[in-house]
């Protein structure tokens, strides 16, 4: 036996003899001792057990946030193609698609809203209509789940006939001060509606500031998270979800607001900007292909939990993946999770979140 298997399969606790029993097959002593001490690494954690303690932090069904789709037909229970197992739900459906979910210990949702049959115009007016889908969604999720923690995204993108985040200028450039004024309008009235949390994913300089002022001003300071998508990329991993909540731009992209893939140096500064402005929890989306940038999150803000979002793209690839057979699912969906975890987050999410609250009582 090599020294190498032998470090895997401690002769003794492999062939179940008394440990004072020496069997004539094993090596001398001197071979064995040729292995320095220091070098001891894989060898000290063999029991399953053990090495789940490397982690410095565990997985728990806490840290899972679950983005969910809501359209403004309320019985509606759609199927979206690009996005496997995920579903657009009326409010009417609410009930049966998340009271399961609960019982099992889900903890929070972010709510996007899919306006199907409202009339879109230039400064997103249907993204705080009081019988929009969003705000619909919130009171009735308070009243059928009171210990759920409810996200709202916030953005225009949902709600403008051109599809973009933001207002426009005449001459065709984003405008950020009506912009940023816009969306902490919106993000106002799903805390005065009763979110726990509002989340602005259109990335508007200064629109971190413009609703946290909004919140203190309107009274809810004090009761309403500001989430903010402090990094967030210009990915090609949105796909599935602009299929799912048709917010793809009518022209162009969106490459002058959100942050070039190789921007290390702004994300920094957007991070750091937006704890300045009055973030409470930081985020970084996309996950996987971002794991620096969640790392220099946990160092730039140390003292605020930090947050990503593993976008659809990254789930339908780990989705196809599996189909293809180049990987078990849930050994990829935990490999992608712990490597969050890892690099410094403690809040996920992600559209796997049903399937870890099975997998996390197994
Ligand atoms: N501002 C819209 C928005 N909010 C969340 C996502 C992506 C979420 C996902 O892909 O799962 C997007 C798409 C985009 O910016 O184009
Ligand atoms: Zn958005
Ligand atoms: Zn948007």
């Amino acid at each position: 036996m090599t020294r190498v298997a032998r470090l895997i399969f401690p002769k003794r606790l492999d062939r179940k003899t008394p440990s004072h029993f020496s069997p004539s097959p094993l090596p001398a002593v001197t071979e064995i001792s040729s292995m320095d001490i220091s070098s001891v690494l894989q060898g000290g954690y063999q029991h399953p057990l053990s090495r789940s303690w490397q982690a410095r932090r565990h997985l728990t069904k806490g840290m899972f946030m679950y983005p969910i789709f809501i359209t403004d037909e309320p019985d509606a229970s759609v199927d979206i193609p690009s996005l496997p197992g995920q579903r657009r739900w009326g409010v009417n459906k609410l009930e049966e698609f998340l009271g399961p979910l609960v019982q099992k210990g889900l903890k929070s949702v972010i709510l996007f809203g899919v306006p199907l049959k409202c009339t879109k115009d230039d400064r997103g007016t249907p993204a705080d209509d009081p019988e929009g889908p969003v705000i619909q969604a919130i009171r009735k999720l308070r009243t059928l789940f009171p210990a759920l923690y409810i996200a709202c995204d916030v953005c225009l993108c949902e709600y403008t006939s051109h599809g973009h985040c933001g207002v426009f200028r005449v001459d065709g450039s984003i405008d950020p001060e009506p912009s940023a004024g816009r969306i902490a309008e919106v993000a106002l009235a799903y805390a005065r509606a009763g979110a726990h949390c509002v989340a602005p994913s259109d990335m508007m300089d200064g629109r971190v500031k413009a609703i946290k002022r909004a919140l203190i001003d309107g009274g809810y300071g004090n009761q309403c998270t500001l989430m903010s998508y402090a990094a967030k990329f210009a990915s090609s991993l949105y796909g599935p979800f602009r299929d799912a909540a048709g917010s793809a731009p009518a022209f162009g992209d969106r490459k002058c607001y959100q942050l070039p893939p190789q921007a290390k140096g702004l994300a920094r500064r957007a991070i750091l900007r937006d704890v300045g402005e009055g973030a409470d929890i930081i985020m970084v989306k996309p996950a996987m292909p971002y794991l620096d940038i969640i790392q220099d999150a946990a160092q730039l803000a140390p003292n605020h939990p930090l947050a990503c979002y593993q976008v659809s793209g990254e789930y339908a690839m780990i989705v196809a993946g599996a189909r293809a057979g180049v990987y078990d699912l849930r050994t990829m969906a935990y490999e992608s999770v712990e490597s969050f975890i890892r690099a410094g987050c403690g809040l996920i999410l992600t559209y796997f979140t049903p399937q870890f609250l099975d997998w996390l009582d197994e």
